[in-house]
């Protein structure tokens, strides 16, 4: 049978950290300024604690500061957002980063709006998504932004006319990645959990971006031969065997869907890999934009 080629999610995300901790070397030398990352943890939500250690770590390893903020579950919207304050009004901080999902005593919306846009390396803010859609320079939200580098480094300039189908519409994902595939010339469809007979729109796809949340929704059938396949999903599902470790799948069931398209990111190792190198990257972006120094130059 067919199988797709993998797309090493992994490995373009380990390149784009070495070009941007490459950067972050020249932006030090030439200018004695070393961006800062504010992470800000409410409560104990455990797939935000996987990616904050991993940040951790990957930001001083780019030669960046990551200044963490943990706050107890019960922390009031008021105490989150002079949080906020103190860190728009910090010169050492670049980037803001407020892990969503936030408990529900907190309007997360109100805490995008709190942020800087200057310092919204998620690129939540109503400023950047409007930026993003109007085609001006915004930081650009890092999931989809990850998503984009992968498809600019299989497809090269092979996506203009094509159809991409992206299955899910959140500000996080959906939306910005639509805009992003849209700056590449693709038709465009945002599919999600209203749209009719979903597998038959999918089926007319060239690129399919999934990002839904529901664990290997996608099926194999549902895959127009050839098609590239991103898999946003990272689902933590019990184990398959007793005493056996959880297994992380995605919204795509891999092994069908490997079967019919000609590429496929794999997870985990896909799209997890390059939101975060995304974020250390836009923190640099961030830093240098606020200072007005051309980061291309570095
Ligand atoms: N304000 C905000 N911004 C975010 O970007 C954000 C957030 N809140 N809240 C939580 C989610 C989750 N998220 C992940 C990023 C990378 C991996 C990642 O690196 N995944 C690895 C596997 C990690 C594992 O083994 O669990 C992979 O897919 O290969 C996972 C999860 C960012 N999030
Ligand atoms: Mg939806």
């Amino acid at each position: 049978m067919a199988s797709a080629e993998l797309i090493d999610g992994k490995a373009v995300a380990a390149d784009l950290r070495s070009a941007t901790a490459a950067r972050v070397g020249g932006l030090y030398a030439r200018h004695g300024i070393r961006p800062g990352l504010a992470v800000v943890l409410v409560g104990e939500d455990p797939a935000s604690q996987v990616y904050v250690r991993n940040k951790h770590r990957q930001t001083e390893a780019a030669g960046m500061r990551s200044l963490e903020h943990k706050l107890p579950a019960d922390t009031s919207e008021a105490a989150l957002l002079d949080l906020v304050a103190q860190l728009n009004a910090d010169p050492e901080v670049d980037g803001i980063l407020v892990q969503l999902p936030l408990p529900r005593q907190i309007d997360a919306q109100k805490v995008i709006e709190a942020i800087d846009p200057a310092k919204d390396v998620d690129g939540f803010h109503p400023v950047n998504a409007g930026r993003l859609a109007t085609g001006q320079p915004a930081l650009v939200p890092c999931t989809p932004l990850g998503c984009l580098m992968l498809l600019d480094r299989t497809l090269g300039q092979n996506m203009a006319g094509r159809h991409a189908v992206v299955i899910g519409r959140s500000n996080i994902v959906g939306k910005p990645m639509g805009q992003l595939l849209l700056g590449r010339d693709c038709t465009v469809t945002i599919a999600h959990s209203r749209t009719k007979d979903l597998p038959e729109m999918v089926r007319t796809a060239d690129i399919v971006v999934a990002a839904v949340g529901r664990p290997e929704m996608v099926r194999g059938f549902w895959i127009k031969p050839g098609a590239t396949v991103i898999d946003v999903g990272i689902n933590r599902l019990p184990p398959a065997t007793e005493g056996g470790k959880d297994r992380l799948v995605g919204d795509v069931a891999f092994d069908e869907a490997k079967a019919v398209a000609a590429h496929i990111t794999p997870v985990p190792g896909g799209v997890g890999p390059m939101t975060i190198a995304c974020l250390l990257s836009n923190t640099l972006q961030a830093a240098c934009a606020r200072r007005g120094i051309d980061m291309t130059q570095l």
